[in-house]
């Protein structure tokens, strides 16, 4: 007899990037109220989900060593979370094949959750509606609603309440993998710190950076990249200045510490520079290793028979 070998559901999710990051003051629950300005990223993590007796969870990929397989994983959070709104079992095989750094500040772990939300909801046919999905995101972590949602959008809250911001044209970025990851709670600790010492200066609202978006100008959007915590991430990892500093000598329009770092991601002015900016960090040896991703891209979504044999 021929044993059936289940087809699992595979899931694309993306990074992202903060083109604006305001972190206000620390709030009551240990959360900073943001002011956040999300672009998802083509650089990217798939998520497999297979039907199975148990839940167990593999990686491979970028950084995979440094990635938990139980229940510290944020995968085995949402199999865990969904089988409990659904009333089932959590049983699914998970495979988290890495793009993204560990660590970096572009949201890795939190697009696989989504992925794993988005792809559970179809392997359990659970019939969950968009919001009901952004819901069980935003208990796991503050940057999941995003990864699901995806393209650019402004987040407010702690990052978790979306709405989406036109962008015309695709954004061309240079990715910069630092060797290490930062813990993001520490940075935002960090902040707090410099905050208490001195008053480093806080960048403003995005208008202007919204109007740039929806020109869809990236020499107009690059003087407008801001994040509140790159202050913390260099206090915390002075190397990141030369890393700064090389993507702009070669040539980037900008560069900027993703998020709670320590990644630098940098904005060039079309694909062919983006290329020839990563080969020439490559070779300024300031980095572990370097990407080139465009943006925005959609959030977690299900690949279908035709993607998965033309995407990778
Ligand atoms: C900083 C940002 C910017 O997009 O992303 P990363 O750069 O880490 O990817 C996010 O706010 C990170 O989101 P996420 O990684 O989901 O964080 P969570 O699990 O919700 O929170 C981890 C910890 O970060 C701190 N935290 C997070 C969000 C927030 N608005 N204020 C905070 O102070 C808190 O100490 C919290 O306990
Ligand atoms: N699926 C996952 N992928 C990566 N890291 C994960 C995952 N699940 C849990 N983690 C843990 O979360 C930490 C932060 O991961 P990540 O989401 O990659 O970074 P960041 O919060 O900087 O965007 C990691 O150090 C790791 O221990």
């Amino acid at each position: 007899m021929l044993s059936v070998v289940p087809r699992p559901v595979i899931v694309r999710a993306p990074s992202k990037v903060n083109l604006h990051l305001g972190v206000g003051d620390l709030r009551e629950d240990g959360y900073h109220e943001l002011t956040s300005v999300f672009q998802a990223l083509s650089l990217g993590d798939d998520v497999h989900l297979t039907e199975s007796d148990a839940l167990s969870v593999h990686v491979r990929g970028v950084d995979a060593e440094s990635v938990p397989t139980d229940r510290g994983n944020l995968v085995w959070q949402a199999a865990e979370l969904l089988a409990r709104r659904a009333g089932r079992a959590a049983g699914v095989a998970i495979t988290i094949v890495k793009g993204v750094p560990v660590a970096g500040g572009m949201a890795g772990g939190s697009a696989d959750a989504a992925a794993t939300l988005v792809g559970l909801n179809e392997l359990w046919r659970l019939g969950l509606d968009r919001a009901e999905l952004f819901e069980l995101g935003a208990e796991l972590g503050s940057d999941v609603p995003f990864t699901l949602h995806g393209m650019t959008a402004l987040g407010t809250g702690r990052g978790e309440k979306l709405l989406p911001v036109l962008s015309r044209n695709s954004f061309h970025w240079v990715i910069a993998l630092a060797k290490g990851g930062l813990s993001t709670p520490a940075v935002f600790r960090e902040l707090d710190r410099l905050r208490a010492e001195g008053n480093p200066p806080r960048i403003g609202d995005p208008d202007e950076l919204m109007h740039a978006l929806a020109a869809g100008d990236a020499d107009a959007l690059a003087p407008l990249l801001g994040n509140d915590l790159q202050a913390a991430a260099l206090s915390l990892k002075p190397e990141l200045r030369r890393t700064l500093r090389a993507g702009v000598t070669a040539g980037a329009l900008a560069g900027i510490v993703s998020g709670s770092g320590p990644t630098c991601v940098f904005l060039c002015s079309d694909e062919d520079t983006a290329v020839e900016v990563a080969a020439e960090l490559a070779g300024a040896g300031v980095c572990r290793t370097i990407r080139v991703a465009h943006g925005p891209v959609p959030g977690a979504r299900v690949l279908d028979d035709i993607s998965r044999g033309t995407e990778h």
